[in-house]
């Protein structure tokens, strides 16, 4: 479902953020991208939506979603078929929940429905169904994005990313903000819409025991480089060690409280000094 060709990605200044990278993530799967703070993992996630653009001269390699390759000419039609959801939730505070997911579905609905919010009912209707999938009843529609939890501003986020049924899910560190438990339900959200949709999702992540708890398959990055590519037992039997030695082992600072109940928390504890990536 997707494929990157030997992609080197270097950013102004000379920074090569991707080295020569190959991967095919077939549909359905669960693919964490796992790495250290400036391994990559960013730049190749958003290669696939084309925010990473490859530009010609400089940058070497190909991008496919199913058949279609992304550039230029093609990234609006690649950009209703790759949905994405963010660290930060990029929800808009001052709209309620349901006009934050409807929003996802704005490439489909006219500008003058769009400015009166006039969505048809059908999409109305689907903005509930996913809000409910997302474990967000009818008490939530109305409530403002600002309003809600961190971990309810993802499940949001979420929602508003799956309201085109984009065959392909890009998440850049959608827990890194958030606290163990709450990171946990929302990678759990992942998993599930590529069971019960077969989306394929490309996750980011920098907790080495999340990423083996959940995905179906590690891509383990570091300096630009996949260092690992394989599934989570494999990774585990091996120790996180083999592969990143013994250079990655900081914890970040504990989440100051449970963010399902309470406010943003501005950085996860969920890592065991042993297990986690800075
Ligand atoms: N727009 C940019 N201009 C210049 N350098 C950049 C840019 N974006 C990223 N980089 C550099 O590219 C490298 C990879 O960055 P990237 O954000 O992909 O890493 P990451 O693994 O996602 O890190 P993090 O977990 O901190 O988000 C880093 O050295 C970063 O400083």
């Amino acid at each position: 479902m997707v494929t990157f060709r030997n992609i080197t990605k270097t950013f102004p200044g000379g920074t090569r953020a991707i080295d020569n990278v190959s991967l095919s993530v077939p549909p359905g799967q669960f693919c964490v991208i796992l790495g250290s703070s400036g391994a990559g993992k960013s730049t190749l996630l958003r290669a696939v939506n084309g925010l990473t653009e490859l530009q010609a001269g400089v940058d070497v390699g190909e991008v496919r979603v199913g058949d279609t390759t992304v550039s230029p000419r093609t990234l609006r039609d690649v950009r209703r078929r790759v949905g994405m959801v963010h660290q930060q939730f990029n929800l808009v505070a001052r709209l309620t929940v349901m006009d934050n997911v409807l929003a996802g579905a704005l490439p489909e609905v006219s500008l003058p429905r769009t400015l009166l919010r006039l969505f048809p009912r059908d999409l109305r209707r689907k903005a509930c169904v996913l809000l409910a999938e997302v474990g967000l009843g009818e008490e939530h529609l109305y409530r403002k994005a600002s309003k809600l939890s961190g971990g309810q501003q993802q499940r949001v986020a979420i929602a508003r990313a799956l309201m085109l049924d984009p065959p392909v899910l890009l998440a850049d560190e959608p827990v890194a903000s958030l606290d163990p438990q709450t990171s946990s339900s929302i990678l759990e959200l992942l998993r599930h819409s590529t069971r019960s949709r077969g989306t394929t999702v490309l996750c980011s992540l920098h907790q080495v025991d999340l990423a083996i708890k959940f995905a179906d398959r590690i891509v383990a990055m570091k300096n630009g480089k996949v260092v690992f590519d394989g599934p989570p037992e494999v990774l585990a039997a091996l120790g996180v060690d083999s592969i990143y030695g013994g250079e990655l082992l900081a914890s970040p600072p504990p989440a100051p409280s449970s963010d399902e109940t309470g406010g943003n928390n501005p950085r996860s504890s969920a890592l065991t000094p042993q297990m986690a990536i800075p």
